[in-house]
């Protein structure tokens, strides 16, 4: 087991003091209402925040972990058979996609595996779990159970916001986050290789999330760093440590739209870490989306008014678009599926 945690009580502390919250999820059960107060505080301020507590047993993770590494380790030739293309599932190899990108010349140095929800059963699933039956279920659970946890984030979030019980109440988002529903929601298995590296060039470049929130996995060594402020770029980077037995939960520019900027997408990256000369970095993502046909309107809240668009302006070009087709623009704009990804530099 690798060393490189810090104590919930200093975890991502910046420079300015900001921290990233670590927030006990069994108040969801025991006082939801403070649950909620937690998780929006955390959202209108940083827009990350730690769950401990969040129900998903860790001996699953780490087999989820295992499963990922076993995958990696083989020959390219090998992981290449289901390549990724515009509808986001398969491998993306190193450097094929930017997510910084205005100001990256090359591609992320990090390799990925996207596994889609109605994907589980499919070819690009099992090709992941390389016919071992047991790590196929694994797979389908441990998404499902991801997916009913953020539906009870997402229950938070209403909560927080106020959303009138006419409206849907605490359960506003239930409908536009069905498992069932067509959706751009993603089980992403990343992996950021051994290697000597330049800590000035970012191993996946500053971005935000393009969905609704992310539960982030990541394993023994740290490298995500998170921005305290959009509207200010100058603030100093906060480093999001590993800290056991947490999910790591962020928001993303649905949410920012939703509530007009009240709720933060936060620019986040991942930077080389020292412990990456002697080995490989591996995190687990899952990216939420609402139902493809989803509008990324305003959402019914008092808390929200007109004059904050201002707040959101980055995201003026998603405006009108639905959470399907923001998807595929974003999707479009970090890749270039023109050309062949196997020969992605
Ligand atoms: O690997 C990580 O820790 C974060 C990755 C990330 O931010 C992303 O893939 O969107
Ligand atoms: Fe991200």
């Amino acid at each position: 087991m690798l060393h490189n945690t810090e104590e919930a009580s200093t975890a991502g502390a910046g420079s300015n003091g900001t921290t990233i919250p670590v927030i006990d999820f069994s108040l969801f059960t025991s006082d939801p209402s403070e649950c909620a107060r937690q998780v929006g505080e955390a959202s209108k301020n940083i827009g990350f925040f730690y769950l401990r507590n969040h129900g998903i047993p860790q001996a699953l993770i780490d087999d989820m972990f295992e499963c990922s590494e076993q995958f990696f380790k083989q020959p390219v030739q090998n992981k290449s058979k289901h390549m990724i293309g515009p509808n986001n599932i398969g491998y993306s190899p190193m450097k094929s996609e930017r997510l910084d990108v205005e100001h990256q010349t090359e591609g992320d140095v990090k390799e990925a595996y996207n596994v889609r929800k109605y994907s589980i059963e499919e070819d690009s699933t099992k090709y992941f779990t390389r016919g071992n039956e047991v790590q196929l279920k694994q797979v389908g659970t441990f998404y499902k159970d991801l997916h009913r946890l953020a539906r009870d984030i997402l229950r938070c979030f209403a909560i927080a916001l106020q959303v009138p019980e006419g409206a849907g109440g605490q359960a506003y988002f239930d409908g536009s986050h069905e498992w069932e529903a067509e959706s751009g929601t993603t089980l992403r298995f990343l992996h950021y290789p051994q290697q000597t590296g330049d800590p000035h060039t970012p191993l996946a470049g500053s971005h935000t999330d393009y969905g609704s929130i992310t539960l982030l996995m990541q394993k023994d060594i740290a490298g995500l760093e998170v921005q305290a402020s959009r509207t200010h770029k100058d603030v100093p980077w906060v480093a999001a440590p590993v800290i056991p037995n947490t999910i790591l939960i962020n928001i993303g520019d649905h949410l920012q739209m939703w509530t007009n900027g009240l709720l933060k997408s936060t620019m986040h990256r991942v930077v080389y870490n020292p412990m990456q000369l002697h080995h490989s970095r591996y995190s687990i993502a899952c990216f939420i989306h609402a139902n493809d046909d989803t509008k990324l309107d305003p959402i019914p809240t008092p808390l929200i008014t007109q004059d904050m668009r201002a707040e959101a302006v980055e995201f003026e070009e998603g405006r009108n678009m639905t959470a399907g087709e923001y998807l595929h623009w974003r999707l479009a704009r970090s890749y270039n599926f023109e050309q062949p990804l196997e020969e992605a530099k």
